[in-house]
Order: structure tokens, then C-alpha cells, then sequence
């Protein structure tokens, strides 16, 4: 949705772009329904799929046409069938599935969206609950962290890629690491590692299924806490990603000081977030900040500017940006002192 850049100089540009959220919930709605799941079973015709779904069929070929012409779906001979992106990335129980964002997004950020007026307007998140109303409730966590998973799927191979001092370390702590996606990938691919993760203490259940799905049960360890009140354990490299978006500047301030403290003299602290330019022109990071005023008390994207400052206050040595993907950046904060390994 974000990136259908239309030409807002003139007036169908405009009103193509105003229209722009009925393509995402059409989409959104083909992952709830599971349209891209039933697909990997072969091409259907519009009644077979009016069968599968259980749908009432008004306004089915209409839907599906749009979603061909979104390029999710081909047709042939007037059968209906996945295309390549939505069978790799859509296909529930697959790998590389990226819909639990989406099942997520449909759910929370969709109907938040249409409140973004009264956001604006009070600075108040519109979600409907908030974070610690969902993480009590499990069957919302499971939807959130699955969302998380969506994210560091892609993310991990990048983060792996991207720094190149896994070798040079012993343990690795991932700071709001949600169920442990992201450090199972890591420890999988460097297995010297110890991997840690620090969360609040309603991801362990969640976290022990994730370590198990990767044969990384006792190779890994949860600790349950606070990162504000609680003491984080040490580690040669903390990672915090897509954290600090969810606080103010000041608590980001506090997050970063607490992350130095658990970093191990010579190691580092890699930081990964939507971050924004000095003079943001970035819509999909903008998008997400704005998912941030919806959907947190306090929280925003952040520029590198601002983050490098925190990290400088809290005593890191040096630090270093680059991207990682399409979207993040990744800020490499480097402790002084000698590595112990
Ligand atoms: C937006 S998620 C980021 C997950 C993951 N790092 C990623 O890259 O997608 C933020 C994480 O911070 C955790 N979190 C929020 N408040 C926390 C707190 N006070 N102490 C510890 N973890 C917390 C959440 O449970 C969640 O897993």
C-alpha cells in the first residue's frame, strides 16, 4: 500500500492513493480467510473457492480479480491460483509464512488505522487495548508474537549477514527478544554462541515452543523481567530490535543506558529499528511510526542522530550505522575495553 506511489498531481493520482486501504484489506482479508492456504492445494474456479471459504459468493469474483490485479493471485482458463510471492510468503505453515503481520495487522493496526484522526487529535493510542491488557491474554499473544516472528523471519539472515563479529563472540542477548526467533537463528547459524533473550515474563511458554521448533531447547535460555526495573544479564553482543520504537525518547535513553551496562567490555550493543531521516521522507518508516502513536503510550521511530547521542551518554566508544534490508537500519554501539573471549 505504502509504496503504490501515485501521481498526486493530478486528481485520479489523488484519489487512487485515498483508495489505497481498500487494496491492503483486501489483502488482509485473503490472509484471514486462508484464500492463499487453500490455494497451495492447486488452482480453483470461483465456485470452488466460494465452497472452501464458505463465503456467500457476491462480490467473490470481484475480489479475486483485484487480487490478481495486486499480482497475489493469477488466473488461467478461469481458475484462480497463488501467485509466486503469495505462495512462498502467504501459505500458512510454511517456512517463509509472513501472514501472522498480516492476521495481526488486520486485527489491530487496520481498525486503528481508522482512528488516526483522534490520535492526532489526542496523542492517545487507539488500539482498543493496550500492551499489558494483550499480554495477559494468550490467545492475543500468540497473535503478537507470531507478528514478531513475521518480522525477524526476514530480519535474522539480514542481521546475521550484516555484522560481521559473531565469531569474535561467546553470548548474544536479545533486549524485548519476544519468543526468541531472532536469537535461535543466530545461535543456529554461529553455534558456539549462548543465546539469551530478555522479555517480559508471559513470552517463556511462547519462547520454550519457539527454542524446541529449532532443536535449541537448553541451548538457549529465556530470562523473564522488566527491562526498565530488572537487571538484564550480561552478554558480548545484545541486540535490541524494534524495541525502542515502543517508548518515549526519554525511556529509549533509559533502554540504551541499561543496554550498555549488560554489554560485556569490548562488545557491542547492535540496535535495529524503522529509523527515520533527519528530514523523514521514508513513508513505509513514517507508516510505522504512525502504528507507534496508535498503538503505544509514548512510542515513534527515532532518527540515528538521536540514537547515536543516547548511546555516546551511556558510554559506548564508537558508533556505526548502515542499513540492513529495505527498511531498518542497523546502529553497531561499541563498548571500550578488552573482549574477555
Ligand atoms: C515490538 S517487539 C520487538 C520484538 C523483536 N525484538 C523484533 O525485532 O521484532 C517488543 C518486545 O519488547 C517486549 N517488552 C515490552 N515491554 C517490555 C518490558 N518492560 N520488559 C521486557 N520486555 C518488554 C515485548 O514483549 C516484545 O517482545
Amino acid at each position: 500500500m505504502t509504496s503504490n506511489a501515485s501521481d498526486t498531481s493530478t486528481a485520479a493520482g489523488i484519489l487512487r492513493q485515498a483508495n489505497a486501504f481498500c487494496d491492503a484489506k483486501a489483502l488482509l482479508t485473503a490472509v484471514e480467510l486462508g484464500l492463499f492456504t487453500t490455494l497451495r492445494e492447486g488452482a480453483a474456479t470461483e465456485p470452488e473457492i466460494r465452497q472452501r471459504l464458505e463465503l456467500h459468493g457476491r462480490g467473490l469474483p470481484d475480489w479475486l480479480n483485484l487480487l490478481v490485479g495486486m499480482g497475489l493471485l493469477v488466473r488461467e482458463d478461469g481458475r484462480y491460483g497463488n501467485a509466486p510471492g503469495a505462495d512462498q510468503y502467504l501459505v500458512r505453515g510454511e517456512p517463509a509464512y509472513i501472514g501472522g503481520f498480516l492476521e495481526r495487522s488486520n486485527r489491530n493496526l487496520y481498525p486503528a488505522w481508522g482512528r488516526l484522526t483522534e490520535a492526532l487529535r489526542t496523542g492517545l493510542p487507539q488500539a482498543g487495548s493496550d500492551f499489558f491488557t494483550m499480554i495477559e491474554n494468550p490467545a492475543l499473544l500468540g497473535q503478537f508474537v507470531n507478528m514478531m516472528d513475521a518480522l525477524t523471519q526476514v530480519l535474522a539472515p539480514r542481521l546475521i549477514e550484516a555484522y560481521d563479529g559473531w565469531d569474535a563472540a561467546g553470548s548474544v542477548l536479545d533486549v524485548g527478544g519476544c519468543r526468541g526467533n531472532l536469537v535461535c537463528q543466530i545461535v543456529k547459524a554461529h553455534p558456539h554462541l549462548h543465546g539469551h533473550v530478555f522479555d517480559l515474563p508471559q513470552m517463556a511458554p511462547f519462547f520454550e515452543e519457539k527454542a524446541a521448533e529449532h532443536g535449541l531447547t537448553g541451548r538457549t535460555a529465556f530470562h523473564g523481567g522488566d527491562f526498565f526495573a530488572d537487571p538484564l544479564p550480561p552478554a558480548d553482543i545484545v541486540v535490541c530490535g524494534h524495541a525502542l520504537h515502543d517508548w518515549d525518547r526519554d525511556q529509549r535513553r533509559a533502554l540504551v543506558a541499561k543496554a550498555y551496562e549488560a554489554v560485556n567490555p569490548g562488545g557491542v550493543l547492535l540496535v535495529y529499528d524503522r529509523m527515520l531521516d533527519d528530514e523523514p521522507s521514508h513513508v513505509e518508516n513514517l507508516v510505522i511510526s504512525l502504528d507507534m502513536l496508535l498503538v503505544t503510550e509514548g512510542g515513534s521511530e527515532y532518527t540515528v542522530a538521536e540514537l547515536r547521542e543516547h548511546a555516546l551518554a551511556a558510554g559506548f566508544a564508537t558508533v556505526e550505522d548502515r542499513a540492513l534490508g529495505d527498511y531498518d537500519t542497523l546502529v553497531v554501539c561499541r563498548k571500550g575495553g578488552k573482549a574477555g573471549r
